[in-house]
Order: structure tokens, then sequence, then C-alpha cells
């Protein structure tokens, strides 16, 4: 139960609506228990006319109609109470899950990006949802049940011990059994059911995947061998299936045999004593009602104490991610004003999951409103010094400085802030064209879009569509081409209006001439602003103010294209095969 005083202060919260749930539960027991009550007494005066103990038929009608009118009563209210029993303490159970579930989603996006590496999305997804859900069942359904249980329990104990003491200890007996035998049986439902559910989630990842990959797939012409694989998969998940519905039908039956063997107790034995004179025929009736009505609730305390250890096993995967500190600390709360001024002095960095150095003491500096482009083969490091100044990871070794602070001590939001960054992978929201450009700057007017877009030499594309910038992207942006995409996020960039623009690798899919265009407006774009271009093309950063070429995480040769064209290295091959390349597009 350690794990799940996490909830407490949740508890503390509702405090109000579950101090009433709770006596609502205990008030609607009561009235539920007047009915057997009442059938016992109206029994007991149809038997006493028989036996001619009263014999005016009027008084025994009169009797019954009034127990007739106060069980509809009691059933009634029951009935009402019931209602706003849910409607608090589950409600309560809802508002508990929806504020978890924020609790742990606000906590996914404080984490670093290597919390992302280190956990997959399946189980990031299963926390938030499966684990957060089986936490609810703790917070509303069984303290429900449990108070249920409680309180008719020592109601209907206490109604039957004092008719009837011998009878009352026999018919209970039977009872902890059923508990103990519904706690195994849910154990294993819950065991078989979380395979199950395994199951599912493998089944319904498979088929997103081949969906996602159709195209590759009927390329290949491999749809048998996937259907094969899809069929074997299914298959064990359909025995997985059968194996949970195999102890799931246990429930039941097991319940009714428990049921008819507290009834037989009470005919028995009920029997025995009404024959002996020591107790009324209305009694054995109460009685049977009695241990009809707390069969469930014994029942529900073995389920709802397996519902307890899969909420505090939830809770536990929870407060793993709950209990990370984020690698990434805002170390300066006031906001910093960032003009764009990047130093790298001796920095290192090291992925701690692969233990790649993809920079060695790496040293440059940009003033505000320079270009900077690295062009560097791939994997020498050009995307993690763009990483490392949107502070995505944190140096090993070394010191980055924006504006001669160092990046530590800057604001992280306000550094974020200013910051447009187009990633090398353009991701677009499953979402329209111009909430996507919007992305950058949530209240952008529709003509800051159509400008943005212009800028990036994407607007004639989007007109193009006959819903224009309404047009909704597929998952991942599939319905644009790989350069409409890049020009999207290059969009959301320039409409963010940044003080520095960081463009990894971003032209790489569109044809030399629109990215000419683009170089053109983003160099209007970009005045006044630090800008870092990383690219493979000599094309993309030849009018930049300073080249730096990279490899294997060093900076090998920095200066402008001017003087490296001349200087016998990396820059001047690259640069010398791309123009024969363009002179000699057959070569
Ligand atoms: N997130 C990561 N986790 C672990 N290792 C990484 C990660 N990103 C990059 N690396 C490794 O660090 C090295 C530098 O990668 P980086 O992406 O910075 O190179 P790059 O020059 O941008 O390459 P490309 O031109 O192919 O984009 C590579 O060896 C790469 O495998």
């Amino acid at each position: 139960m350690k794990a799940l005083q996490h909830l407490n202060k949740y508890f503390l919260k509702y405090k109000y609506r579950l101090i009433v749930g709770i006596l609502i539960t205990i008030i609607s027991k009561i009235f539920l228990l007047f009915t057997p009550e009442l059938i016992g007494s109206s029994i007991d005066v149809v038997n006493e006319y028989r036996l001619g103990t009263i014999t005016d038929i009027s008084i025994v009608k009169q009797e019954l109609l009034i127990n007739i009118a106060y069980i509809i009563g009691a059933a009634l209210i029951t009935g009402i109470l019931t209602f706003f029993m849910r409607q608090t303490i589950i409600n309560v159970s809802r508002y508990i899950e929806y504020d978890l579930k924020n609790e742990v989603y606000h906590q996914y996006q404080v984490l670093a990006l290597n919390f992302y590496k280190k956990n997959r999305t399946g189980d990031l997804m299963n926390r938030i949802s499966e684990d957060v859900g089986r936490v609810r069942m703790y917070a509303g359904p069984a303290i429900m049940y449990s108070i249920n249980t409680i309180t008719l329990f020592i109601i209907a104990i206490g109604f039957m011990y004092k008719q009837a003491p011998m009878l009352t200890l026999y018919t209970v007996v039977p009872l902890p059994i059923l508990s103990v035998i519904i706690y195994k049986l849910s154990k294993t439902i819950h065991k078989r059911s979380t395979i199950v559910q395994q199951y599912l989630s493998k089944l319904s990842s498979f088929t997103q995947e081949s969906f996602s990959g159709i195209s590759i797939i009927k390329a290949y012409g491999m749809e048998s061998q996937v259907s094969s694989n899809f069929n074997e998969l299914a298959a064990t998940s359909k025995q997985k299936q059968l194996d949970l519905v195999r102890v799931n039908a246990f429930f039941f039956p097991m319940m009714i045999l428990l049921i008819g063997i507290s009834n037989i107790i009470v005919i028995y034995i009920g029997g025995l004593q009404y024959m002996a004179g020591e107790i009324s025929l209305g009694v054995i009736t109460k009685f049977i009602i009695y241990v009809n009505m707390l069969t469930w609730p014994v029942a529900t305390v073995g389920w709802v104490t397996s519902i307890i250890q899969q909420a505090e096993a939830s809770q536990k995967r929870i407060n793993e991610f709950l209990d990370i500190t984020p690698e990434i600390k805002n170390n300066h709360v006031e906001s910093t004003n960032i003009i764009g001024n990047i130093e790298f002095k001796n920095v290192s960095f090291t992925y701690d999951d692969t233990n790649i150095q993809a920079l060695k003491n790496v040293s440059f500096n940009i003033k505000q409103g320079e270009t900077l482009a690295i062009i560097g083969k791939t994997g020498s490091g050009k995307s993690t010094i763009l990483d490392l100044i949107g502070r995505l990871y944190d140096v090993n070794s070394g010191e980055i400085l924006i504006d001669n602070t160092p990046i530590t001590s800057v604001n992280l939001t306000s550094l974020r802030e200013q910051i447009g960054y187009v990633p090398q992978d353009a991701f677009l929201f499953s979402d329209t064209i111009n909430n996507n450009i919007k992305f950058g700057k949530e209240d952008a007017t529709d003509q800051e879009v159509i400008e943005a877009a212009k800028q990036a030499q994407v607007h004639k594309n989007i007109i193009k569509f006959s819903k224009g910038y309404n047009t909704v992207l597929g998952e991942r942006g599939i319905t644009l081409s790989g350069g409409q995409k890049q020009r999207v996020s290059i969009a959301r960039a320039i409409i963010k209006n940044p003080n520095i623009l960081l463009f990894d690798d971003c032209l790489s899919a569109v044809d030399t001439e629109t990215e000419e265009k683009i170089l053109k407006n983003l160099k209007k774009v970009s005045t006044g602003k630090t800008t870092i271009i990383v690219s493979h093309r000599i094309s993309s950063v030849k009018n930049a103010d300073k080249i730096l070429v990279l490899d294997d995480g060093k900076i090998t040769q920095a200066g402008s294209h001017e003087t490296l064209v001349t200087i016998d290295g990396y820059y001047k091959s690259l640069y010398l095969e791309q123009i024969s390349d363009t002179t000699n597009p057959n070569s």
C-alpha cells in the first residue's frame, strides 16, 4: 500500500465528496436491509393466520399492504441513494484518474530526450492509460464496494445475530471461503487478462505497422508472408482469450454453488430450529434473503483485494516515472532576454545510451545576426551541435555560452522561445496545414501563416490542394511529399520569428532551384537573427558568414566559402565533386 499513498493528496482534495459518498452508501445499505425484515414479518403474519393465532383476515391484509408499501418505499430510496453513491464515489475516482493522467503527462513533458530513448513508447502509453485505469479502480470501485461490504456485513450480521445466533454462525461460515476462492480466481483472471492485453497490443501494433508500411509490403510482394505472421499472432491471441474465458466461466458457478450451500444450511439448520419452536418461519425467510444479499459483497472482498494489489503494482510503475527528476533543469527562474550570441568552448559530448562520443573538444562562436554553416560526413556530429544549443542535452565537458552566459544559467523557456528549429526529419501533426504552421506561433493570423509559407516556398503547393491551408495531414503528414513537409516545417520556424534559427539539413528533399529560392528568402527572414544551417550541400552553405567542417566529432576546417575552396581538404573536394555533378548531370 506504500505506492498508493501517492493518491492521498487527491483523496484530500476531494474529501468532501468522498465523505458525502460514504455517508450515502451507509444510509442506502440501511434502507436495503429493511426489505428482509418486512418480508419476514409478512410471512409470519400469514403463518399466524394459517395457524389460527390471528383470525381476522383484514388485519393480515392491512399488515401485508403496509409492508408492501414500505418495501416499495425502501427500494425507491435505496435506488435513489445508490445513484448518488455512484455519482459521488465513482465520480471522485474519475476526477482522480484525470488528475493523475495530467500529472503523468506533465512529467512526460518535462523529462529530457534521454528518458524517451530509455523507455519504449508503448510503455509510456501504458502507464498513462492502463496503469492509471487500474489505479482508478482502487480509488473508486474498490472503496465503494469495501464500504458497501462493511456496512452490509455489520448491519445484517447484527440483525441476524439478534434473531438467531446459532443460525447466524452456521450461515456465515461458507462466506470467508467464498472470499478466498474469489480472490484466487480474480488473481488468475488478472494474470490471464494481462496476457490477453499484451497480445491485443501486439496485434494492434502489428496491424498499425503493416498499414503504415503497406507500400513497402506491396512493393516487395510480402502480402502473404505478412498475412501468415498476422494469423500466427491472432491464433496465439485467440488461445490466450480462451484461457481467460475458461477461468472467467468459473466465477458465477462458484458463487451460485456457495450461495446454494449457505441456503441449504439456512433451510436445514433453520428448519430444525423451527420444528423445535426456537424460531419462526419468517426468520428462515429473512435469513435466506440476508444470505443472498451478503454473498456478492463478501465475494467482492476477494475481488477488491485483487484490485488493490493490481493498483499498488500500477501505482508503483507510475511512481517510477513521477520520481525521475528531469535531467535538464531550469536553473534560472526569471526569464532571460536572448539576443543570439552563441559560443562553444571545448565542448565534448557523449550519448550515454550508445556511448558514442559525438563531439570532441568543439569550439566556435557566432555573433548575433551571423550565419554559420556546418558541413560534414554523416554521423560527424552536426545535429548534435543543434541539439545542444536547444539544450535537449547538457554537455559532458566544456561550456556553451548564450550571450556570454553559460547555457545552464539561462532560463530554459526563454531559450527555447527564441529558437526556431527545423529538424532533419520534418514532423507534422495530424492536423491542418494551417495549424501545423501555427504551431510555431499559436496566435498567428492567417495572413502571417500565408506569408511564412510563401517565404518557405510552399504556398503555391498548398493552394493547389482543394482545401488549401485547411488540408488535414494524415499520420506524420503522409499526404505531403518529403520536400513539401520540409518546407511546411521551415514555415513553422519562420512564423515564430525567433532570434536563433536552426536548420538541420532541411533542404535535402527539395530540388536545387527551390533550394536557391528558399535560401534567398531565408536570407531576408534571418536578417539580424543568428542562423545555423546544417547541410551536405555546398549550395546551401556557401553564403554563410562562417563554415565549419566537422569530421568524427571534431572541427577539421573553418572559414568562409571563398577561403575553404582554396584549401585542400574535405570542403574543397566536396565542392569540386558537387560542381562537376551540376555541370555534368549525366556523369
Ligand atoms: N539520440 C542519439 N542517441 C545515441 N547516439 C546518437 C544519437 N544521435 C546521434 N547519435 C550518434 O552520434 C553521432 C553523431 O550524430 P549526429 O546526428 O550528430 O550526426 P550528423 O552529422 O548530424 O549526421 P547526419 O548528417 O547523418 O544527420 C553518430 O555516430 C550517431 O550515431
